[in-house]
């Protein structure tokens, strides 16, 4: 079994632990109905911001232990002043770390669009990214089929929550087009086998609609590679272990930004 199966079986087994210890009945309790999301698209799309989904990423299948005991509140908050347009935090816990508790806090820290970056599979999950304060949910299209991806997207906007529908080869892409995504990430890292490469992003661009979002998403090092990226048409960039490398990640984000702003000076 690839690592993708190995998430996805683990995540089956965590989504129906988590329906018996916390019903949806009771989630849905929990949901302000009234608050409007703060939209990633918009905040992606915005002149005065960078296009940087910046990510809270304390350990990875590929990487291994990264930064496990990140603080939520300062690197949320040191992300956003450094002109992030998103914050992207990982909920899984087996394979990455990461908790609920992690998206609850920085929500509480931040007016910002917040990514649940999880592997959602069932509606339930859906009702939880919301009831932890998610702006957006992930839809990989390697672990779903088209009409299931369609039928999570259709409820995720239900709950006012925008949806990151994630590919990684032409036949996912082609497949998935119909879903009704708000933003289209392709993703350069190989789930299956880790392979990385930027080429990926550019191979596909062509073929997402020019109404789509288009957001690049993993194996992000250079300022040189989002201009590069930027001539593609892509105007969101997922960032995570760049950044969540440094014991001050929030630093290595704004000492980036920084460099970005005077490269698109320059441009
Ligand atoms: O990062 C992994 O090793 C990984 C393995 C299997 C499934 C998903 C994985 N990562 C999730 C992501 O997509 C990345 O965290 C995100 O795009 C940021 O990537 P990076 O900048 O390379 O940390």
């Amino acid at each position: 079994m690839n690592i993708l199966d190995q998430i996805i079986e683990h995540k089956k087994t965590e989504v129906e632990q988590r329906k018996s210890l916390y019903p949806v009945k009771l989630l849905e309790q929990s949901i302000y109905f009234a608050t409007q999301p703060v939209s990633m698209k918009k905040y992606i799309q915005r002149e005065d911001l960078s296009g940087i989904i910046a990510e809270i990423k304390r350990k990875s299948p590929s990487k291994g232990v990264i930064n496990p005991h990140v603080s939520v509140e300062r690197t949320s908050i040191g992300y956003m002043q450094a002109g992030a347009s998103a914050l992207s935090v990982l909920t899984d816990t087996n394979f990455f770390g990461g908790s609920n508790d992690d998206l609850t806090t920085a929500r509480k820290f931040n007016f910002c669009p917040i990514l649940r970056k999880d592997f959602t599979i069932d509606e339930y999950q859906i009702v939880e990214a919301k009831s932890i304060g998610a702006d957006a949910i992930l839809l990989i299209a390697a672990a779903l089929e088209p009409k299931r991806l369609k039928a999570l997207a259709d409820f995720a906007h239900s709950f006012k929550l925008e949806v990151l529908l994630e590919v990684h080869n032409l036949e996912e892409l082609q497949a998935s087009l119909d879903a009704g995504a708000d933003l289209m990430g392709v993703n350069n890292r190989n789930l299956k086998t880790f392979e990385l490469s930027v080429e990926i992003s550019k191979q596909l661009a062509q073929h997402i609609p020019d109404s789509m979002v288009k957001v690049s998403e993993s194996g992000i090092e250079s300022v040189e590679t989002i201009m590069e990226l930027k001539k593609y048409g892509y105007e969101g960039f997922l960032m995570g272990q760049n950044f969540m490398q440094h014991s001050r990640p929030e630093v290595a984000c704004k000492e980036f930004i920084d460099e970005l702003n005077k490269a698109s000076r320059q441009a």
